[in-house]
This record gives structure tokens, sequence and C-alpha cells, in this order.
């Protein structure tokens, strides 16, 4: 659905992404994740047609954003950063315009109107003031214009930036309500928001991917092992990605003594006869030097952190008491 090839940004001759690559498959929900400044906007708008790529290709639902904009905007629903909203407008006038202007039919159009607002819970609101509204309710509206079209893929800039805790929830919910039948990639600044919205992630550090895995919300497994050895642990790693049962399998540090592994659904199917103890023997048999084992399973904090630590050349993000990376 969102294919990305060698994307670079050029801002005058400051290189504000470098090469990026990445995809997100038909009904996922994608978080885009990384710290103020590092290329999230500007990746998004490249993503919804808004501005041209330097270098490169981006396709959407096999469209490219260059060649066949006119088709990508039809397909493509953008919640931007600080949307536009005329503010003096009525909720329903206002999706109304943003309908015609979209060039739906007179004779669906209220139809479709009453469909998306109903979608985006702003029914009870919809005769009020845009500018009387409350910011969780303005981006609601928001995102009725964004969806009045029924884009198959959705776009989404810090869709929960300076909201209160009950309109972040109310947003998720809404998220995951609306990715049910669309493919949806939201950029973030926060661990958790992506953590508690995204079934996979991106991570971009200065322009750069950092790292790219899935989420897991399942908490009662294990996400990751973090296998550990005395030295240089190349032929393990190349063991495990040799395994069936394994979905990825990393090194954490240029040393390459940490190898982070993820076990693939499969391995934790009953009728698997694979144990992390049995995986264990047989590692041991292959006389790799393992020295430990560690289990990831309390959140994506600490993966992120090794794995972005392990990228050579980047500087290192920070994370705050509250979460965000910085
Ligand atoms: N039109 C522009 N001209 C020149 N530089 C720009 C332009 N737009 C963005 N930049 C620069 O590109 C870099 C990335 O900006 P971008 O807005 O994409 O980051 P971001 O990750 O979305 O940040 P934030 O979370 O603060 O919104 C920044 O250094 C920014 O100053």
């Amino acid at each position: 659905m969102i294919e990305v090839t060698g994307l670079v940004k050029l801002f005058g001759d400051r290189k504000i992404l470098h090469s990026l690559n990445f995809s997100v498959g038909s009904g996922r929900i994608c978080g885009f994740l990384g710290p103020n400044g590092s290329g999230k906007s500007t990746t998004m708008d490249i993503l919804a047609g808004l501005l041209g790529p330097s270098a490169g290709t981006v396709k959407i639902c096999g469209f490219d954003v260059v060649q066949q904009s006119k088709e990508v905007k039809e397909q493509v629903g953008y919640l931007p950063d600080n949307p536009p909203l005329y503010k003096e407008m009525k909720v329903k006038d206002f999706v109304t315009y943003v309908a015609k202007l979209r060039n739906i039919p007179s004779k669906i159009r209220s139809s479709e109107v009453e469909r998306v607002i109903e979608e985006c819970d702003v029914t009870d609101v919809s005769n009020r003031i845009i500018g009387n509204l409350s910011k969780g309710y303005r981006q609601r509206v928001a995102l009725c214009a964004a969806l009045v079209h029924r884009p198959n893929v959705l776009i989404l800039d810090e869709p929960t930036e300076g909201l209160d805790p009950n309109q972040i929830l109310h947003i998720r919910t809404l998220i995951k309500k609306l990715a049910k039948e669309r493919t949806v990639i939201l950029s973030s600044h926060i661990l958790s928001e992506v953590q508690a919205t995204c079934d996979e992630v991106v991570i971009i550090n200065q322009g750069h991917i950092a790292a790219k895995t899935s989420i897991q919300n399942d908490s009662s497994k294990p996400l990751f092992y973090l296998y550990t050895f005395a030295s240089k642990a190349e032929n393990a790693l190349h063991w495990f990605q040799q395994r069936n049962y394994v979905r990825s399998a990393k090194p954490l540090s240029q040393k390459m003594n940490s190898i982070l592994v993820e076990f693939g659904n499969e391995f934790w199917s009953e009728s698997n006869n694979e144990s992390i103890a049995n995986v264990t023997e047989q590692i041991v048999h292959e006389n790799f030097p393992l020295i430990g084992i560690e289990e990831k399973k309390e959140g994506l904090e600490e993966l992120f952190f090794e794995v972005i630590r392990s990228q050579p050349g980047h500087h290192q993000i920070q994370i705050s008491p509250t979460g965000e990376l910085l």
C-alpha cells in the first residue's frame, strides 16, 4: 500500500531525508516515530503528495506520488500537523464544503457527509461552529475532512499532539476503528503513543531510519529475547536467521555479541515442539559461547534504545520521563 524506496529530501543544500526505505502493508497501522526535527512531517508531506522528493520513489496503492499525483490524492486522506479548518463555519457545512472540493457528486454528497460525521463521532456537534469546539473535537472534524472521499490510505501527522488524556484515548480508539478498512501511517515523538496504537513502527533519527520492527500488544508473551555471547556471534546470528519460527534476529551492538530475537506466532502456537529451553539447548550444542538470555516483555522503550544505540554514526535519541523522544 505504501512503498518508499531510496527517499531523499533536500532543502537547499541541507539533506533532511537520507535514502529512506520502508513499506506499510494493507490494513496495517504503522507508527513513524522520531524526535522533533527528525524529518517526520517532511516524510508525511511527501507521502501525501504535497511535497516533491529530491530523489527516490514513493508509491501509494501502486501510484507514484510524482508521476500520478492526481491518483495519489484520491487514495490518500491526510491529517497534517496543523489541519486547516474554517473556524467560523459549522461542522456539517465545512465537511460538505470539503466534499464539494473533492468532487463528490451532489446526489450522494449529503449521505457521504453524514457517513463520515458518524464515523468520526462528531454527530453531536455537527451544527456547532468549529471555532467553539475543543481541540479534540476539532481534530475529529479535520479527520472528517480527510476521510470524506473514502481514501484507502490515511496519513496522520502527530494526531494526538496537544490533546488532553481523555481526548487522546478517544482519538486512539477512533484511529483503530478507521484502520479496519484502511492502511494508516501516523507520526509521533511519543513512544507510548505508537505502542498503544500501531502494529509496526519505523524509527527515524536525523533523517535516517534507525529501526523498523513489529509491535505485539499481547503482554502475556515475551516480545523478544536478548541472547548474549562471550564473543562475536555472527554464526549464532546466521543460525537464528535460518530458523523458520524466528521472525527477526538482529545484532544489537557493533561488537556483535548480543542478538535480539523475535519469535513468530508459530513459535508460540500449541502445536510447536520448540520451546525457549529447546532453543537454548541447541545453541549450547552448536558450541556458540552463550552467556545470557533475557526476556524483553516490558514494552518497547528498552528495545528502541538498544536498536538505536547499535546504529553507528547517529546521535543517540534521549527519552524524557514522560516517554517523549528528544
Ligand atoms: N520548508 C523547509 N525549508 C527548510 N528546512 C525545512 C523545511 N521544512 C522542514 N525543514 C527542516 O527539516 C528538518 C525536519 O523537519 P520536520 O518538520 O520534517 O521534522 P519533524 O520530525 O516533523 O519535527 P517535529 O516533530 O518538530 O514536527 C528540520 O530541521 C526542519 O527545520
